[in-house]
């Protein structure tokens, strides 16, 4: 748990300015990925697909895990609230999640000592569009998520656990990790409405049924199984992925994945194992943007320089076509 104080928590809490604000928005109203950039008409592309998304269904409720103390991070406020482009870092996850059309609600779940600060001196100062419930966390990972999904509205369908040490999600890997799920669950439900797996096989690839979708990137390192230092094997590379989040499931299927886990005694690092491990189908869905997780000091360093990369694209873009960053909803409407 967070050794963090109220009052370690205020201190950190630069206020964030309207500029470090309105830049925030405009990436995030923006996403840039990089890929799409080296496509031609991007910014169309982008508003077009974000117009796509208006129309699905706001049937998700984000669980950001914001418990932890960063012992590898090594700041005593919590790696969580220390300054990224001007707001604490939970922020920016905050705000990708509130901009992504699929999310209806948010439940942050940190540390209970400083809760009353992070309702007041972060979520509040957003003016986020989506209900924010609190949660608090627990001594792990895996106890704070169990604590969002309780405390998570029991009419969404689906969750979103996302990681607070993770601010350069964006809304449109989000949409795609949902997507992917909201897909896979139509699959089954044609599936066992149609009677007979005979039946379903002519509608329905059979692979298309899974239990949820994780954001995950290829292993690009040479891999070792080490013992004692010493090498064992080197497994084949192109069958290991990172995993990152969020990782999206029915909120039905992973809260009862979390009763049993805690039955059996079983203790995990991410979502997506829990329900592996319980024979669940999981899914990755390809990372196509930096989504690191600050993990240690130079990690901050390097989120710094992503997001200011992105916020001066999304101000060159809003230029471009005669708006002004501080103003992207004026230039979206053309
Ligand atoms: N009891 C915990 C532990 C972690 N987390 C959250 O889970 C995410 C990923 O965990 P990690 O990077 O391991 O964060 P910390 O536990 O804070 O870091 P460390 O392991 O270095 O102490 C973080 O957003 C962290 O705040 C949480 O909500 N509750
Ligand atoms: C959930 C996670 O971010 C996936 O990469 C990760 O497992 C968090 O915990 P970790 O202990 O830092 O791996």
């Amino acid at each position: 748990m967070a050794d963090t104080t109220s009052t370690d928590v205020a201190a950190t809490l630069s206020e964030p300015t309207t500029a470090s604000l309105a830049a925030a928005k405009s990436v995030l109203a923006r996403p840039c990925s990089y890929a799409e950039r080296t496509r031609t008409h991007t910014q169309t592309k982008t508003r077009l697909r974000l117009q796509n998304q208006a129309q699905t269904p706001a049937d998700t409720c984000a669980i950001i895990a914001a418990g932890g103390s960063g012992v590898r991070f090594g700041d005593p406020r919590g790696k969580q609230f220390v300054p990224l482009c001007g707001l604490p870092l939970m922020s920016w996850s905050l705000l990708a999640f509130d901009e992504a059309p699929s999310i209806s609600s948010i439940v942050v779940v940190c540390a209970e000592d400083v809760l009353d600060d992070v309702r007041e001196k972060i979520v509040s100062k957003l003016h986020l569009h989506k209900p924010v419930w609190f949660a608090i966390a627990g001594a792990t990972r895996q106890d704070s998520c169990y604590a969002g999904l309780l405390r998570s509205p029991v009419h969404a369908r689906y969750v979103a656990i996302h990681d607070a040490a993770r601010p350069l999600i964006q809304a449109d890997a989000i949409e795609r990790v949902i997507a992917r799920v909201r897909a896979g669950a139509v699959a089954g439900a044609e599936r066992t409405a149609s009677g007979s797996s005979a039946d379903a096989a002519l509608t329905v690839a059979p692979n298309d049924t899974i239990d949820g979708a994780i954001l995950a990137h290829p292993a690009t390192d040479t891999l070792k199984l080490v013992h004692d230092k010493r090498i064992q094997t080197t497994p084949p590379r192109a069958d290991y992925w990172c995993a990152e989040t969020p990782q999206v499931f029915k909120r039905a299927t992973i809260l009862q994945a979390n009763h049993q886990a805690r039955v059996d005694e079983l203790i995990v690092t991410d979502d997506a194992s829990l329900m592996e491990q319980q024979g669940y189908i999981i899914e990755v869905v390809p990372s196509v943007d930096a989504n690191f997780k600050v993990t240690v000091p130079e990690d901050l360093i390097l989120a710094e320089v992503v997001l200011q990369d992105r916020i001066a694209r999304a101000a060159q873009a809003a230029a471009d076509e005669g708006g002004s960053a501080g103003n992207p909803t004026a230039a979206d409407e053309d």
